[in-house]
């Protein structure tokens, strides 16, 4: 467990240096499929004009059934190991990792609840609030019960959250697991609830790491440009100019993005 809160700090390692946008896992089940940062946000970035986005911190929830492994794929990610024996989470917990995106330093607090239904109060009740999260909705690719509730945990995520501002992404852990035919199978199953969901498919193992890096990226990366993008449009919104005639505008505003999906709005909450 990180002891600071502040992003700031030594250099970041350099496997948390993201400086091009990272592709999806699958573009039938993606958030945005576009390959490149905003224009507004590349040149924000570039200018260094990302106003307080590089000293905040953005937070993830992770949400799923027990033993599914949330905590496994957290712990491959932030601290590279992987433990074959079940530790139950209890409660919450939560780890911070520093990135670097397009030149600029970013953070994400990633919150690690318990599966066991009589852990669930204690964990909404630490990330009841959280501004503009993102959502992991993770469920084990070997037990298809598992994926069936991943809708309930996100409806329970969402309640404790503005769904407007969430970014959703739908896992299947344990990839090593499953192969050929089945793994296809499972798949096709979890692309068909992430549309549902309006979530983002990923299939991940802790155990190999397969696609674990590769993930934490895009989620960092997808919450990051939001920041960036937010940022610019409250800065710009103070910035109200009266033109020549009796019209007021926006300088500068960025345009919403044509092929992203904005921050789902599912209607359970
Ligand atoms: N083969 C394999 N086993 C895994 C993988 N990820 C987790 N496991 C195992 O699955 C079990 C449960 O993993 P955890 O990460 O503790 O599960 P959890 O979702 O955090 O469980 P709770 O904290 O109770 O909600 C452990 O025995 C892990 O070793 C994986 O990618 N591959
Ligand atoms: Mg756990």
């Amino acid at each position: 467990m990180r002891s600071s809160l502040t992003p700031l700090g030594p250099p970041v390692s350099r496997d948390r240096v993201i400086a091009s946008f990272p592709k999806w896992y699958t573009p039938e089940a993606c958030l945005q499929l576009k390959e490149h940062f905003h224009g507004h946000v590349s040149a924000a970035c570039q200018r260094r004009n990302t106003g307080t986005v590089g000293l905040r911190l953005s937070k993830v929830v992770v949400v799923g059934d027990l033993y599914v492994g949330k905590t496994s794929l957290i712990y491959r990610f932030c601290k590279n190991v992987f433990d074959r024996d079940y530790k139950a989470t209890i409660g919450v917990d939560f780890e911070i990792e520093r990135f670097e995106i397009a030149g600029i330093p970013y953070s994400l607090q990633i919150w690690d609840t318990a599966g066991q239904e009589k852990f669930k109060c204690i964990a909404s009740a630490y990330y009841r609030g959280a501004q503009g999260p993102v959502i992991i909705t993770a469920f084990d690719l070997t037990d298809v019960q598992t994926l069936e509730h991943t809708r309930q945990w996100l409806q329970d995520a969402l309640r404790e959250n503005e769904a407007n501002s969430c970014f959703i992404f739908l896992v299947g852990t344990k990839k090593d697991l499953l192969s050929g035919a089945a793994c296809e199978q499972a798949e096709a199953e979890a692309v068909h609830m992430a549309n549902q969901m309006q979530a983002e498919y990923w299939s991940v193992s802790a155990k190999t790491g397969e696609n674990v890096k590769a993930f934490f990226s895009r989620v960092a990366a997808l919450a990051f440009e939001q920041s960036v993008l937010q940022d610019l449009e409250r800065r710009n919104s103070a910035q109200l100019q009266v033109g020549d005639g009796d019209l007021i505008r926006m300088e500068g505003s960025p345009p919403k993005s044509q092929d992203s999906k904005q921050p789902s709005s599912l209607g359970c909450c």
